[in-house]
């Protein structure tokens, strides 16, 4: 089966989107996610400029010969625009090696290894009283698992609160916002978040929290044993990871588990976290981490040190790249939990898709591929709008992580 076609199709239906469209000569598309957040434009012009021209006239059925050539091929390697990129070219040929075979995705990643894919909600208020509203929410729509972010008195805005309440979208301005930071704010303020929703809700659901790098090691290992009474499923991205080693001082310090790994694009950011026993939960997604083929070497390596998955999932992943993700979730055996930041309507009206939820738990679907499409001409009414993520200062002006 010969690639005919591809092209990248860039759409903005309430947020960007770069999808990657692969067309075969026996008439079979697939579909990949290409969405660098702020950084859209880059990975649609690697893609068109650089890798499309390589791929027409490839059998369309040689993914790992073709995720190779790409990244052995393109002597620089790694990095998330060129490692989205293939991710969008190794999820349209897994999409198309499904559709061919006539079943859904997950039948060719060995079937499924669970009934459905727990997923948590991102539960989030300007308060504490706002942010226990907001998880009772979810308890009521089924969720087990979610994600609380409350705004930290004495800072105006932060890092997860937003107006929006079933889906955060930081990336905003046409310039970056600029955001105060606090550590010690935030230090004093986040056990009084978790002490609140254990009073209220109790130990039934699991609670998780992320820190989107803003602490050194030493605080992150502060806060982790601060929230250990609450028993949180997760503590999310603690501290930056370009220095694995920081994660042993966290580690000495608290029993909280610890998720990273969004940000990760290859299993080589990953190895010494997982090989070191410094984490509990790896976050690499498909889009990000080299597509399908790439995720799973990853969640492999983690199983041999009982490190589960946890994908990333916020909105500006798109619903193709979570329709990818749930077939990866449901066949891996090391699954943890997935992350679940639900679309607006036009997004979803862009991408119609097979997966559902049901009762905190979503399902890939049935129909042959991963089951996500994109409606062409409705996505031609969404031009791109430039939009950047913020950036992050302490109190006194100085550039910090956001
Ligand atoms: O969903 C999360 O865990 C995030 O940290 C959201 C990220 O800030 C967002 O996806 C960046 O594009
Ligand atoms: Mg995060």
């Amino acid at each position: 089966m010969k690639i005919t076609g591809a092209r990248v199709i860039v759409t903005c239906p309430d947020r960007n989107f770069v999808t990657l469209k692969i067309e075969t000569d026996q008439g079979l598309t697939g579909i990949g996610d290409a969405t660098l957040n702020g950084r859209e434009l880059a990975v649609a012009s690697y893609l068109t400029d650089h890798v499309i021209p390589c791929l027409i006239g490839r059998d369309a059925h040689r993914i790992e010969d073709i995720w190779q050539y790409l990244y052995r091929g393109a002597y620089w390697r790694r990095g998330p625009v060129t490692m989205s990129a293939i991710a969008a070219v190794d999820t349209a040929l897994w999409d198309i090696k499904a559709k061919a075979a006539g079943l859904p995705l997950y039948q060719l990643l060995g079937g499924r290894s669970r009934d459905g894919v727990m997923i948590y909600g991102h539960a989030n208020g300007g308060d504490i009283a706002e942010t226990v509203d907001e998880v009772q929410r979810y308890i009521e729509m089924g969720y087990k698992a979610i994600r609380a972010q409350s705004g930290v008195p004495g800072l105006a805005s932060t890092y997860g609160v937003s107006k929006d309440k079933m889906f955060y979208e930081p990336a905003d301005g046409a310039l970056p916002t600029e955001n105060i930071w606090s550590t010690e704010k935030y230090l004093d303020h986040a056990p009084k978040l978790f002490d609140a929703l254990r009073s209220r809700f109790g130990f039934e659901h699991h609670l998780l929290h992320d820190v989107h790098h803003r602490l050194t090691p030493i605080e992150a290992g502060r806060l982790g044993k601060s929230l250990e009474p609450y028993r949180l499923f997760w503590m999310e991205d603690p501290t930056p990871a370009e220095n694995q080693e920081a994660f042993r001082l966290i580690r000495q310090h608290t029993v909280t588990p610890i998720a990273v790994g969004e940000v990760f694009n290859t299993i080589w950011d990953a190895k010494d976290l997982i090989q070191n026993q410094l984490i509990d939960y790896i976050r690499a997604t498909v889009v990000h981490a080299g597509g399908i083929s790439h995720l799973r070497r990853i969640a492999d390596l983690a199983a041999l040190y009982q490190v589960r998955t946890g994908c990333h999932g916020a909105t500006d992943l798109s619903p193709v790249c979570m329709g990818a993700a749930l077939h990866f979730d449901i066949s891996v055996p090391n699954f943890g939990v997935q992350e679940y930041m639900r679309h607006t309507e036009a997004t979803d009206a862009v991408f119609p898709h097979a997966y559902s939820f049901d009762a905190g738990y979503m399902l890939p679907g049935d129909v042959p591929g991963h089951g996500v499409e994109i409606d062409e001409a409705l996505a031609a009414k969404y031009p791109y709008q430039p939009s950047y993520l913020p950036v992050n200062r302490l109190e006194d002006g100085t550039l910090w992580n956001w």
